[in-house]
């Protein structure tokens, strides 16, 4: 039987998706399940994708041979900004089929294939398509990262909306306790956003994501 895919996205570039990804992975792996991470499209590096070694790092394991085979990652581009510029830069088309090829074939030897996207959810991979449109056509359950960083409540709605529109199934939203920041904002962001998933998503975990070292 074929693994549970998961896609990882949030409010933003830079919201820790990376992290919360690897974590959830660790998570999963000490339950016993057999897990291994994906990324999307990375860009902003060149060779092995670095958001899939910060991953590797936090689950405590070597690259598999998945990662040196270009399977968690297929695509990798060196200017750091979005998928479509990226690959425009270097000439080069994305193909998402390619993707969820390689998806699926991760999920016939895992259990869990948890999928980090790029940037937030619209973030586009050409001229029409973009992340939330990939969402739609794949179904996976979708895992939002959010922060108590400023501008957060209003970024984490406008996602919320954008997945109620579209028949995004949520899985769950992980509040980022990094960074810091303002105590009394973070405190209240964390209310405001915890309650505000019991109304509208009451099907969805809320996860705390701590500081990690
Ligand atoms: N919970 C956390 N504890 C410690 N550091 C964190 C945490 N969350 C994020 N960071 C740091 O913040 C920065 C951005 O985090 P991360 O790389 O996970 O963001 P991202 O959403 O994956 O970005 P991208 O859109 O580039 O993939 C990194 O330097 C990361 O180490
Ligand atoms: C380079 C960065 N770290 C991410 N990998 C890509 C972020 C794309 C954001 C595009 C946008 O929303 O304007
Ligand atoms: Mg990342």
């Amino acid at each position: 039987m074929a693994g549970q895919i998961l896609f990882v996205s949030g409010i933003d570039t830079d919201v820790g998706k990376t992290i919360a990804t690897g974590i959830y992975a660790k998570q999963l792996m000490a339950q016993g399940f057999k897990v291994i991470t994906q990324k999307m499209v990375q860009t902003g590096c060149k060779g092995m994708a670095e958001d899939i070694v910060q991953h590797r790092k936090i689950m405590q394991i070597d690259l598999t041979e998945e990662d040196h085979q270009g399977l968690t990652c297929p695509y990798v581009f060196s200017y750091p900004c979005s998928p479509h510029l990226a690959a425009r830069l270097e000439n080069r088309q994305i193909s998402t089929a390619l993707i969820q090829q390689k998806t699926t074939e991760l999920a016939q030897k895992y259990d869990y294939v948890l999928l980090e996207g790029a940037g937030g959810l619209c973030v586009p991979y050409d001229e029409q398509y973009t992340t939330l449109d990939y969402l739609k056509d794949c179904g996976y359950p979708l895992i939002l990262v959010t922060s108590g960083k400023l501008g957060s409540i209003n970024h984490t709605l406008l996602s919320l909306a954008a997945c109620k529109q579209n028949g995004i199934p949520l899985h769950s939203l992980i509040y980022n306790r990094y960074p810091l920041g303002d105590e009394i904002i973070n405190r209240e962001t964390e209310r405001y956003l915890q309650q505000y998933l019991a109304e509208h998503f009451p099907d969805a975990q809320f996860e705390i994501l701590s500081i990690i070292d």
